[in-house]
């Protein structure tokens, strides 16, 4: 499938499309130069990190985006999620949001299960190899990111809907491509086009080969494979932007590199900022502090806690980064809450939001309900419980009258009968 495609790019890039160290001279450009409209709105959001290239040779970024420009067309833009891990965590989310963002302006997006990239394991910005997954592991993990995916694009879809016409969310899975792969055909079409060179310099390879433990040609491998994955998207889907964290960059110039050897057409990365935890670590798998969004690794109250309990110093940036709320409203929030901080209001509202975006509107529920317990709104047999594991203990809150009397909120009266079947 991918050999003939590529072989027919082979002949543009031998007739003399522009050679790797010009490519490289393009450099890297700050999101806040040169954005407009639904780049400058992202922008605003605090949602880009970088732009690459800083200049296409045919066309720029911004005018990609641009609705009065000539030949304006809705963009396709990609994002990939390796799954080495059974669900998606709050890091990813934001690449999601700013994926959201692309979908609401008309655009359409593709969320990438990496279910092969995840078989090699990304070296970007890890000191040390991932622990190898075997097939079944991956296939399943693929399976339930997949589903995670798709239930967060079915409530964006549903609970924040703003009137406007929207691109698609599209799914794929990359094993779709390599698994019919022929290896030889593989390295003979792709791997001509890479420089050792330039694969050497990037950051992650170079951090892991001065490491004791070295790197694996696997882990090497990696990156021509993520380059492959938006060459192909773009063959097949017009896809011209990968989005991703910030430590995807070298692998977004990797591809941005290959195709346009080969096909001599502009591409473009764009990276987000990395959430990190009060360390400074970033959140994530690796660093072992994911906060997941797959609800039997972190409830709805547990995912609604962490927002509650963010800093104040942080709410306003992270209102702006995961939640649809218009920047006005979010000034208006951030009045409210100077004035009385101690009430937590906007993290209260940022709790809500994600919540209900990844949850949907039962999950929102049900973490107020169990925040309900934790600020005391809730009493057994006249003794308040603020511990939702520990709300009615069979065997411990039961009366000598085989009842139990459970008092919610300030008038909310029930007397619950235990029956012994
Ligand atoms: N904390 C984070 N902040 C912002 N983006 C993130 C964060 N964590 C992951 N991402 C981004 O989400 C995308 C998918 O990440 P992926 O699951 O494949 O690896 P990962 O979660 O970064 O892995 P690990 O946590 O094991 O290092 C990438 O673009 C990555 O940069
Ligand atoms: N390398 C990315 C995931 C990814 C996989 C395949 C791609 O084509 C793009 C991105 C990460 O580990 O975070």
């Amino acid at each position: 499938m991918a050999a003939p495609m590529l072989r027919c790019f082979s002949r543009c890039w031998w007739s003399g499309t522009p050679g790797l160290s010009g490519v490289l001279a393009l450099g890297l450009r700050k999101a806040h130069s040169g954005a407009q409209g639904l780049l400058a709105a992202q922008k605003a959001r605090g949602l880009f990190k970088d732009f690459f290239p800083e200049r296409g040779t045919k066309l720029e970024l911004p005018q990609l985006f641009d609705r009065s420009a000539a030949g304006y067309s809705p963009q396709t833009i990609y994002c990939g999620f390796d799954p080495t891990g059974d669900s998606l965590h709050v890091g990813h989310l934001l690449a999601l949001l700013s994926l959201f963002h692309f979908q609401r302006a008309g655009h359409n997006v593709i969320a990438l299960v990496g279910g092969a990239t995840a078989r090699l394991g990304d070296p970007s910005g890890r000191t040390k190899e991932r622990e190898a997954l075997d097939a079944e592991r991956v296939g399943a993990n693929a399976r339930a990111l997949r589903l995670g995916l798709e239930a967060l694009a079915a409530n964006h879809q549903q609970l924040f809907t703003d009137g406007r016409t929207w691109g698609s969310f599209t799914v794929l899975d990359n094993s779709a491509w390599y698994q019919k792969q022929h290896l030889v055909d593989f390295l003979a079409a792709v791997g001509g086009h890479f420089r050792m060179g330039t694969l050497l310099s990037r950051l992650s390879v170079q951090t892991r080969l001065q490491s004791p433990e070295g790197m694996s040609l696997a882990e090497f491998f990696y990156q021509v494979l993520q380059a492959y994955d938006f060459y192909y998207l773009f063959q097949r889907y017009g896809c011209r932007v990968q989005l991703g964290g910030s430590d995807q960059l070298g692998n977004i110039m990797s591809g941005y590199e290959f195709i346009h050897k080969l096909t001599g057409e502009d591409v473009f990365g764009i990276t987000v900022p990395l959430i990190t935890n009060t360390t400074g670590a970033k959140l994530g798998k690796s660093a072992g502090n994911a906060v997941w969004l797959n609800r039997d690794k972190t409830s709805p109250f547990e995912l609604y806690q962490f927002f509650v309990r963010l800093q104040d110093d942080s709410v306003e940036r992270y209102l702006k980064l995961f939640t649809f709320l218009p920047l006005p409203e979010i000034d208006h929030i951030m009045q409210l809450h100077v004035k009385e901080p101690e009430k937590r209001s906007a993290q209260k509202r940022l709790a809500a939001e994600v919540t209900k975006l990844v949850h949907g509107r039962e999950g929102l529920d049900s973490a107020k309900r169990y925040r309900m317990i934790t600020e005391g709104g809730v009493s057994i047999n006249h003794r308040q419980v603020t511990n939702p594991e520990c709300v009615l203990v069979v065997g411990q809150h039961i009366l000598k009258n085989g009842l139990s009397l459970l008092k919610i909120g300030k008038r909310n009266f029930y007397i619950i009968k235990w029956l012994q079947l």
